[in-house]
């Protein structure tokens, strides 16, 4: 396996709220960049490492205690947006009020109208009619734009929070160890965690205005005939049963759904940056018969989905009405002559109006219900806890000679796998350049994961100038090993942020970024790009051709002044001229850095101090001559890394 899935699922860019963790690992802070556009809640946004999540939830659990369960992770960043929630419904409560006002007045004034009394009387009626009309109207817009805010906020935060919690995990997250795709987990963190904000906005838009119009039915309904009242009530607690039963269902038809559109989306995650592969070899049918497949899945999921939604309040009202409707006639039957009928007419109109948000509470759980999945998915990725963990009293290496040991170094990706690298013991002296060969698979690029600290050993120690790495600074290690992988990752940015993407947070030192191009031979194809060093290079550098790629690569590692370096180098074969150039700013690296190359070509190996050969997790150390005389050949049938 290539160094390719060190950088697999790399940090995109940033977005326009980027969040920092600086030096001081315990102050993160919020930053700013390169965007014009502010949301206006953005400056509230709180630090997210300040939320504090509520246990993961055992197996074996009922739909209640789920609901209960998700309802808690929302809590935390619930809470701290409480401010345009309370807004939001304050405004819901003047919308209300204004709609128990508005209705017996137009039934005044059309009465009024009819027996035309004076027109100044009509006219004041006419004018308090339209006061609350406005004012419901500009609650009721007040009341939306507060609580869509409340809930994208709340979203926005989950998502920093998420992402946050991902580039924490330890590389074997990333690659699929834990079975979460790239593409699954970027289809989560957007597209499912839109659909909570829109649960969101069902639940808080729901719940307090429906309240409001339930209590204001019910009392009415009290005061007309508390006996009949008590029988509508009795079907509340069954209506929920009923809610819930049925709620259950959606929300399993719902993740289903979701499984199927993240299968989707991963699919297209994998195939289209593997389209030029793709067309080379006449893939696009089978691609096109996999994806009609998928698509087909997701289409009869979400249609089983839309169907359920449309059915549940169907059944609701043909339950509700049809129970009540039994209930009321025997009722009637029964109190003959003791209910006139004109308070049987305000009854069944307030019956009416106490319908209709018990429907809204029932929709606003079943859009919940639906929305459910996505705020476990996206919970999902913040569990399981990295294996390397940076101890509190790491400490920070200003400056290292660039020694590094393996002391007795194994390693295996899972328990019930085999070990790839067994009792290793490797000397790396400062200064010195060392070329890695073996067969493939034979565990180069592991070695590399373990010096970067991407895996834990599963036993032994690796030393930088006699630190153990477990000791150090991630942040501090990763700056004092510099890497240049096999498949050069770049980005969709210019030239020079490339080149300085350790510093894109601060400052990009152009100087230091033009000496490293020099370095990497590269300052010179750069000046001919049509914006010299400030020139966009595409995705993935795809305006590159694949050696400007290499030295690009090799000026980035060069700007972050590593005294270690990694060099996998690229088993892609380039024209004489680019290869020489790549040979050269290799070369030049050789004089400055403690280097450790993942040799492929021959030139490479002998230009070395020393050649190991890594084979069954040992290392073997091969003098020149043993290299050319036997290695060489049996390596190259072997598949070796030359
Ligand atoms: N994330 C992973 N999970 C499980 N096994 C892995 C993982 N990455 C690599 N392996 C396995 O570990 C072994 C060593 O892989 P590694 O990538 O280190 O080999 P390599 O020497 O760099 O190969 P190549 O020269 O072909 O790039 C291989 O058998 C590979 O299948």
């Amino acid at each position: 396996m290539s160094l390719h899935g060190l950088l697999f699922l790399s940090p995109p860019f940033p977005p326009p709220l980027f969040y920092l963790r600086s030096a001081q690992k315990d102050k993160p802070k919020f930053l700013h960049i390169n965007s014009r556009w502010r949301p206006p809640f953005i400056s509230s946004l709180k630090p997210t490492n300040s939320i504090k999540l509520p246990l993961n939830a055992q197996t074996s659990q009922t739909p209640l205690s789920k609901a209960l369960e998700t309802l808690a992770k929302l809590k935390p960043f619930l809470q701290t947006n409480h401010q345009p929630i309370l807004l939001g419904w304050l405004c819901s409560s003047i919308s209300v009020f204004s709609l128990s006002q508005i209705i017996p007045r137009i039934g005044s004034f059309s009465s009024n109208l009819i027996n035309i009394v004076s027109i100044s009387k009509l006219r004041d009626q006419c004018l308090l009619l339209g006061v609350f009309v406005l004012v419901k109207l500009v609650a009721c817009y007040w009341q939306q734009a507060f609580l869509w805010e409340a809930s994208l906020r709340t979203v926005c935060q989950m998502r920093v929070f998420v992402f946050e919690t991902v580039l924490e995990k330890e590389l074997g997250f990333f690659e699929g160890n834990d079975g979460v795709s790239s593409g699954d987990i970027a289809y989560r963190i957007t597209a499912e965690a839109s659909d909570v904000a829109d649960t969101l906005f069902a639940l808080l838009n729901t719940i307090v205005p429906n309240m409001l119009q339930l209590f204001a039915m019910g009392t009415q309904m009290l005061v007309i005939s508390p006996s009949l009242s008590l029988i509508s009530a009795i079907m509340i607690p069954f209506m929920a049963l009923v809610i819930a039963y049925l709620g259950e269902k959606l929300r399993k038809i719902s993740k289903r759904a979701h499984l199927s559109i993240a299968t989707l989306a991963a699919y297209l995650n994998e195939v289209l940056p593997a389209i030029f592969f793709v067309k080379a070899n006449t893939g696009e049918l089978s691609e096109h018969a996999r994806f009609q497949r998928l698509a087909y899945t997701d289409f009869s999921r979400h249609l089983a989905k839309k169907k359920m939604k449309a059915l549940i309040p169907q059944i609701i009202q043909i339950i509700y009405f049809g129970v009540l409707c039994v209930l009321c006639v025997g009722f009637l039957v029964v109190s003959r002559g003791s209910f006139d009928g004109c308070s049987m007419v305000s009854f069944v109109t307030s019956l009416v109006f106490l319908v209709e948000p018990i429907q809204g509470v029932g929709k606003a759980y079943n859009e919940f219900k639906q929305g459910e999945p996505a705020i476990e998915r996206l919970f999902d990725l913040t569990r399981m806890k990295s294996k390397v963990i940076e101890k509190p009293d790491a400490i920070y290496l200003g400056h290292v000679k660039g020694e590094v040991k393996f002391c007795d170094v194994s390693f295996k990706y899972a328990d019930n796998m085999p070990l790839v690298l067994d009792g290793l013991n490797l000397t790396v002296r400062a200064g010195e350049t060392i070329a890695l060969v073996g067969p493939s698979g034979g565990g180069k690029t592991t070695l590399v994961k373990l010096l970067l600290r991407l895996y834990e050993p599963s036993s032994g120690s690796i030393l930088i100038d006699n630190h153990n790495i477990k000791s150090i600074r991630l942040e501090s290690l990763r700056r004092h090993v510099g890497l240049v992988s096999q498949d050069t990752m770049l980005f969709s940015r210019t030239v020079a942020e490339n080149i300085g993407y350790r510093d894109l947070m601060s400052n990009i030192d152009m100087e230091k970024v033009e000496l490293a191009a020099q370095i990497a031979n590269a300052d010179e194809f750069i000046r001919t790009l049509p914006e010299g060093y400030r020139s966009q290079i595409g995705p993935r550098g795809s305006l590159l051709s694949g050696g400007q790629k290499q030295r690009l690569a090799i000026a980035r590692a060069v700007y972050q002044v590593s005294s270690i370096l990694v060099l996998d180098e690229a088993t892609s074969a380039l024209d004489s001229k680019s290869e020489l150039l790549v040979r050269q700013a290799v070369e030049r690296l050789m004089e400055n850095y403690t280097v450790l190359v993942i040799a492929h070509r021959l030139e490479t190996i002998l230009m070395a101090d020393r050649i190991f050969l890594l084979q069954n997790g040992k290392l073997q150390e091969l003098s020149r001559s043993t290299f050319l005389a036997g290695h060489h050949d049996s390596l190259l049938s072997a598949g070796a890394a030359i």
